[in-house]
């Protein structure tokens, strides 16, 4: 079956998808009988092109090489705003891979909106929805009778929502701790082998892990909307960001700190939970010494980790990649396949 898509944002991970497509369409056609074809791409500065016939994924990156946008890129469509392509590209799928603001949604907000109403089904990276809106989104999919997938939200590729959904079904999931933020645990291990806090932020940020305004990273604010996510669609409670106890993230954490910490057998980490107590959500996003022999103390880099605590199996951990291009490019192929079976599955 062939699934079209409306590209909203082609930055990292835009054309991380693209790259997936460029090079392993043939295996996904082979393997899963799914064909994937980009009909659109709306991106604010790099610009927007469509073709109902479907945009080459290698023309498009080789474009983006050898030019600064896609103003030149040949095709019979141009110039369309994200809105305009999500009502006018001949979609099957929005990939809503644009900025995240997980204070107001952003824009992202309004384009899962009109992507419900137009009757697409969506595929997402963007907390920014999921955050503020999380079951007015599940609600209007739902309603529209449409496909929903937000997968790379929390912990890029690494499946954590379709594991406690799909693999813990029947389990009580009562809280989850971890660590759930790429860029800031990158810089606390970059931190320990000896950088500033800046040239670890800027090395976080040339590989793709940081959000486009880092603070949110750095602050504590990414992790508190991936714990909002969590709460809400795993845990099945209402959480909203504000109530996320968030102190400065890692902002006030130096390499003396991280150096005191050495010397007792400790390292600082920026740790995330929730946990559900006589029917109330504690959550919080407090950096802490953990000593060496936690798990916690093992996860290095952009790896992440959570535990979500269950009655019926104990402590379940999943680790994982928490972010970068190929990772979180690989969730929305992941959560493309999962509606393409879907949906072959419905036909019968
Ligand atoms: N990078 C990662 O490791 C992970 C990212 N995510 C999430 O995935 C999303 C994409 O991340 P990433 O690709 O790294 O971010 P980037 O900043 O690299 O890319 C986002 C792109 O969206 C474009 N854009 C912003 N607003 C709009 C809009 N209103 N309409 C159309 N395009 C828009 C930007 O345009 P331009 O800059 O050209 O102006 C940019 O090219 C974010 O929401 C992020 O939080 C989730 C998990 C991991
Ligand atoms: N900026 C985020 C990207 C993934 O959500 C992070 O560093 O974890």
């Amino acid at each position: 079956m062939q699934l079209k898509l409306a590209m909203i944002g082609f930055g990292v991970v835009g054309q991380g998808v693209a790259k997936i497509l460029r090079d392993r369409q043939a295996h996904l056609k082979e393997r899963y009988g799914a064909e994937f074809v980009i009909t659109a791409v709306s991106d604010v500065k790099k610009g927007a092109v469509a073709d109902p016939n479907g945009l080459d994924p290698k023309a498009l990156l080789d474009h983006l090489d050898n030019h600064p946008d896609l103003t030149t890129f040949p095709a019979p469509e141009r110039g369309w705003d994200a809105l305009t392509t999500i009502r006018k590209a001949n979609a099957d799928v929005v990939v809503e891979v644009s900025w995240t603001d997980v204070k107001t949604g952003g824009a992202a907000l309004g384009h899962l909106r009109e992507a419900f109403a137009c009757g697409k089904h969506v595929v997402t990276t963007n907390k920014g929805p999921m955050v503020v809106a999380p079951w007015e989104m599940l609600e209007a999919a739902a309603r529209a009778g449409v496909e929903f997938r937000f997968e790379g939200t929390v912990m890029s590729g690494t499946p954590v929502i379709n594991t406690a959904w799909k693999c813990l079904r029947g389990c009580e999931i009562t809280g989850f701790s971890g660590i759930l933020n790429g860029t800031t645990n990158f810089m606390l291990t970059r931190m320990e082998q000896g950088l500033t806090y800046q040239q670890a932020l800027a090395e976080a940020q040339s590989l793709g892990y940081a959000e486009a305004d880092p603070s949110g990273d750095v602050l504590g604010w990414d992790a508190a909307g991936k714990v909002v996510i969590l709460t809400n669609t795993v845990l099945r409670k209402p959480l909203k960001l504000a109530e996320v106890q968030l102190a400065s993230g890692i902002t006030e954490i130096t390499p003396a700190h991280i150096e005191e910490a050495k010397k007792t057998g400790e390292r600082w980490k920026l740790v995330a939970q929730a946990n559900v107590e006589d029917g109330t959500v504690k959550a919080s996003v407090l950096a802490q010494r953990v000593p060496l022999s936690d798990p916690l103390a093992g996860v290095m880099g952009p790896t992440n980790a959570v535990t979500f605590h269950t009655d019926l199996l104990g402590p379940v951990t999943i680790v994982g990649a928490g972010a970068g291009q190929r990772e979180t490019a690989f969730a929305v192929i992941s959560d493309l396949l999962d509606i393409h079976a879907t949906l072959l599955a419905r036909q019968g």
